[in-house]
């Protein structure tokens, strides 16, 4: 499967950097967290090097255990944080993360078409079905993976609707005759489905151009069925490079089968890069920065993802899947199904599986070392055919994020991996999206220019 000519890059502005110890450093700037300034610095230095797109991942719920040592989850609302930063940006993708769960497709329709209006042309969505959050909105438990996707599509496909409802061409402004707009042009949706009975017309007209970019994590069957019909990136977490090339081979597949184009939709799996000026540095920090994740929150995290407790078992106890229960409803497949891959393929004692990336960091694609190991690693993983680009998740230090972007994203440059200079200022632009509607099944999915 021959890999893209350039890579789709995106900056996590979590802040992944700040998580286990990284807070602490005394050049942190953990009391500006919640200032707009903060994760404008972040943008401002990413369009600097023209990445696609900042992205705010976001929950709607505060599990506290998670409090005493670190921020965990605490954040401000991640679409009002994109809007401060179009303000005060020109080029890169806005992308926000909106639960399909936990709102309606109405409040969601008009807020993206906001940021989208307020960023001229630069708003992603960041489809997700939500893992938590469901007590704060009337449910004891959420339904089950397919069931929330099942939501998620109609969900989707009401947005697109109204985004369509009120198009462009309305709008005639003309003064002369006294006309604002062909009401003609603007339709109710009249959308009465399983879950959703919307009669739009959505209330601010969609901005000319191609559609918003959408974004989905969420790699279960179900996730990636959904996301193979309806979105252009899935961001994921891809262990291994194995894991990578597998996941792009069948979301491409599955695309061709929702009759799209495969180069339609790009797997962006998440890269932590924990860099440092030499490998033993970077090193160095991974160590340091999970050094005081307890054994309790480990444990907690697998039993989160397992369905098992761990507590009791001794650290030497080595760990099989005859040990691990199949599991109804776990809150993410993914997680569940990339531990249980680790586990049959690694005879791991319960020390050694405490001390794995899944559990530690999420279970995404990990380079501790240079800005050179990461050019050799990005390199390697795209000439397989296992990426159509990543999200960065910088971890350890401010240190460490500043050299993914001031010193690795000019070498990716520098190597043909990644573009020079944008083309265009709108993040279908980037994406080189070009269809004017909301169809995504319709789309060109043509590459991002050098
Ligand atoms: C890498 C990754 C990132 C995610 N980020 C979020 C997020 O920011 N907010 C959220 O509510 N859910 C998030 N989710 C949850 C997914 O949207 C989804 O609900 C969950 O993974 C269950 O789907 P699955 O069974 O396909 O894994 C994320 C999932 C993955 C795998």
């Amino acid at each position: 499967m021959a890999p893209r000519r350039t890579l789709c890059i995106g900056m996590a502005l979590a802040p992944t950097w700040l998580r286990g110890e990284g807070w602490r450093r005394p050049d942190s700037n953990i009391e500006g967290l919640f200032s707009s300034d903060f994760a404008l610095d972040i943008a401002r230095r990413a369009e600097a090097v023209h990445l696609d797109f900042v992205f705010r991942p976001d929950t709607l719920s505060l599990p506290l255990g998670m409090l005493e040592q670190s921020f965990g989850f605490t954040s401000l609302d991640s679409t009002l944080l994109m809007a401060s930063i179009a303000r005060e940006t020109s080029h890169i993708g806005l992308v926000t993360t909106i639960s399909t769960m936990l709102q309606q497709p109405y409040i969601v329709a008009r807020q993206m078409m906001s940021l989208h209006w307020l960023s001229n042309g630069r708003a992603g969505w960041n489809v997700v079905t939500a893992m938590q959050g469901q007590e704060n909105f009337g449910m004891e438990d959420l339904p089950k993976s397919e069931d929330r996707y099942a939501r998620a599509a109609e969900f989707t496909e009401v947005v697109l609707k109204l985004w369509d409802s009120f198009p462009a061409e309305a709008v005639l402004m003309d003064r002369e005759a006294g006309r604002y707009a062909d009401t003609a042009l603007i339709r109710p949706i009249d959308h009465e489905g399983p879950h959703f009975r919307v009669k739009g017309p959505l209330n601010l007209p969609a901005r000319p151009g191609p559609r918003i970019p959408l974004m989905q994590a969420g790699a279960s069957s179900s996730g990636r069925d959904f996301a193979a019909g309806a979105v252009d990136m899935v961001f994921a977490p891809t262990p291994d490079i194995e894991a990578a090339q597998a996941l792009r081979r069948d979301l491409r597949a599955r695309a061709e089968a929702h009759g799209r184009d495969p180069d339609a939709i790009r797997l962006l799996p998440g890269l932590g890069l924990y860099l440092a000026p030499t490998r033993a540095e970077a090193e160095e920090l991974f160590r340091a920065v999970h050094l005081r994740v307890d054994r309790a929150s480990r444990i907690a995290q697998l039993r989160d993802w397992l369905g098992v407790d761990f507590s009791a078992w001794p650290d030497e106890r080595v760990v099989t899947l005859a040990d691990l229960p199949e599991q109804a409803n776990p809150k993410s497949r993914t997680h569940a199904e990339l531990l249980r891959r680790v586990i049959s393929r690694q005879e791991l004692s319960l020390a050694a599986l405490l001390e794995r990336p899944e559990v530690l960091s999420a279970a995404h694609w990990h380079v501790i070392g240079t800005v050179e190991d990461a050019v050799a690693e990005i390199r390697r993983w795209s000439e397989a055919g296992a990426i159509d680009g990543f999200v960065i998740a910088s971890g350890g230090s401010v240190q460490s994020m500043h050299l993914a972007l001031d010193a690795l994203i000019p070498r990716l440059a520098e190597e043909g991996l990644f573009r020079k200079a944008y083309d265009g200022a709108t993040f279908a632009d980037h994406l080189g999206l070009t269809e004017p509607k909301g169809d995504p099944s319709a789309e060109s999915g043509t590459e991002a220019a050098p």
